[in-house]
């Protein structure tokens, strides 16, 4: 996942971006940006890393102006490894627009052919990030192209842009992106797969600044109140003197958001489209002990435990439940970050020893049952179990707060073949040999979606394609996943995806001399 963040205010914004940037750290840990904006000109620091290791006080003090946007990037396509591929993106034309974007496009290669062939605009790395960027571009130079004075540029047709975009552009986006002396501009994909929230703070001479982000825990430090949830298909449009402007761009919003920003991705202390994190992972933890109640002999559990950090709120409710003793055996190195989120399966194998510690004593003689937030490629699971055996404890249950995740994700969670979900072709005994516990307990999909639904029975619908692989967006079947697979195995030949190998060929006049 990623997360972005944007603030139009009267005052220099630098500080606030990177503050409200550090509070979106566990949406991405592999690199960070961010673009603020003066007059015309855009003044840019990004590369690879945390937030705090890639912003020093000299690239701090570069970061001139009022207005601006930040990325943090946990990669799902093109080249992890590639410092260019940190966000926001750049292009020039039309009035000079910068772009970052949370999710995944799931038709990037067709989209990267007509932006190259058709409209003979160079894309400079393989991020599916910077086409959909240059697709924007593209449609606002078409919006603005009838226009006698194109540089009057209107709110109308920056959404008509949007509307324009969001009929062709498929996968999960939330997108901030600035243009030049204008302002900044915000959307969301037709289904609202990733989330997008919208912030104000009236200042004390009464003016009013905004800023746009991903989850609200980034506005709480800087004095912004939530306005509200940006809706599904929805774009805002923020003019640097501070006018707010919004429209429904999509003709079939349909707010459906992704179930795994509930489980893993977002902060407890968030509200995403309405619903409390905290409380849908507390609530998870009161059905899967319903689940657990008919799978395990609860007389055999001695106690419960999270493991550190997400499935805390469900384990405390899942023990609560089943009224069992809820302990913290597993101690976490707060220095090491999200493993899951960690590109390289080596990396992320080698994070979890260094990242989870058990204490013996709570374990000796002990049958427990742990409890983790979801199981996805047992890359946890599989260490925890083998310490904690260690450690002394007799019997080892497992129960997941999600449901078994089957299916590659294309929407911005790096899980992309199917071979590497532990979930995938085996049953739950299958499963509980292979991390090497006793038993293993998977929330129902059902009571995931009710639980949520609870919470906000606004939202239409999730995308659950990970559990269930039904792909929210109707374009995702066999044989994309195959490329998909392929391409992950193969990067060099990640044709389909993103297509690189480009017929280039110069061409003479007959009646021009050859020299
Ligand atoms: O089956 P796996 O592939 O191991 O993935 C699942 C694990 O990864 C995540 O933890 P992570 O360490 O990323 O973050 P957390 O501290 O927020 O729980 C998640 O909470 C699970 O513990
Ligand atoms: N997780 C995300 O949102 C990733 C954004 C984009 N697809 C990238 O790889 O940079
Ligand atoms: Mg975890």
């Amino acid at each position: 996942m990623c997360g972005v963040f944007g603030i139009v205010a009267h005052e220099p914004v630098n500080q606030q971006l990177y503050d409200g940037l550090q509070m979106l750290q566990h949406r991405g840990q592999d690199a960070a940006g961010i673009v603020t904006t003066q007059g015309n000109r855009f003044h840019m620091h990004k590369g690879k890393g945390m937030v705090r290791e890639v912003f020093r006080t000299r690239n701090m003090r570069d970061l001139h102006g009022n207005a601006g946007i930040a990325h943090v990037r946990y990669p799902t396509a093109g080249n992890a490894g590639s410092s260019a591929e940190a966000q926001p993106f750049y292009v020039g034309s039309p009035f000079g627009i910068m772009l970052a974007h949370n999710g995944n496009l799931t038709n990037t290669a067709e989209l990267y052919q007509e932006v190259y062939a058709q409209y003979l605009r160079h894309v400079n790395t393989q991020s599916d990030s910077e086409v959909l960027l240059n697709v924007f571009a593209h449609e606002l130079r078409s919006a603005v192209s009838g226009s006698l004075n194109p540089l009057n540029l209107s709110v109308d047709a920056i959404f008509e842009a949007v509307g324009k975009l969001q009929a062709r552009v498929r996968g999960a986006y939330a997108v901030v992106a600035l243009i030049a002396g204008y302002g900044l501009v915000a959307f969301r994909d037709p289904n609202g797969i990733r989330p997008l929230v919208l912030g104000k703070r009236v200042e004390a001479d009464g003016k009013i600044s905004y800023a746009v982000s991903s989850e609200n825990i980034a506005f709480t430090s800087l004095d912004f109140e939530v306005e509200r949830d940006i809706g599904a298909g929805e774009a805002v449009f923020i003019s640097f003197d501070g006018k707010l402007f919004c429209k429904q761009c999509s003709e079939q919003p349909k707010l459906s958001p992704c179930l795994f920003e509930y489980v893993y991705f977002a902060r407890p202390d968030s509200v995403i489209d309405g619903v409390s994190i905290y409380q849908a992972r507390a609530d998870m933890g009161v059905t899967l002990a319903e689940k657990v109640k008919r799978e395990i002999d609860v007389n055999e559990i001695d106690v419960v435990m999270p493991i550190p950090d997400t499935s805390r709120p469900s384990a405390m409710e899942l023990a609560r439940h089943l009224g069992k003793p809820y302990r913290e055996g597993l101690i976490k190195n707060r220095y090491i970050g999200r493993t899951f989120i960690m590109p390289g399966q080596a990396t992320r194998k080698k994070s979890v020893r260094q990242k989870l510690n058990p204490i013996p004593s709570e374990f000796a003689g002990k049958n427990v049952l742990l409890v983790d937030d979801s199981i996805v490629r047992g890359t946890t699971s599989r260490e925890i179990v083998d310490m904690v055996r260690a450690a002394g404890a007799k019997k080892v249950f497992f129960a997941s707060a999600a449901p078994e995740v089957r299916f590659p994700n294309v929407y911005g969670i790096d899980m992309p073949t199917r071979e590497e979900l532990i979930a995938n072709g085996r049953s739950h005994t299958e499963i509980a040999n292979e991390i090497n516990a006793d038993v293993c307990v998977f929330q129902d999909l059902v009571d995931l979606e009710t639980v949520i639904r609870q919470l906000n029975p606004q939202i239409d619908g999730f995308d659950s394609s990970c559990f269930n692989g039904c792909y929210i967006t109707g374009d995702v079947d066999e044989s994309y996943l195959d490329a998909l697979s392929s391409a992950k195995k193969n990067p060099s030949a990640n044709q389909v995806i993103m297509p690189t190998l480009i017929d280039y060929s110069v061409s003479v006049d007959d009646n021009e001399d050859e020299a």
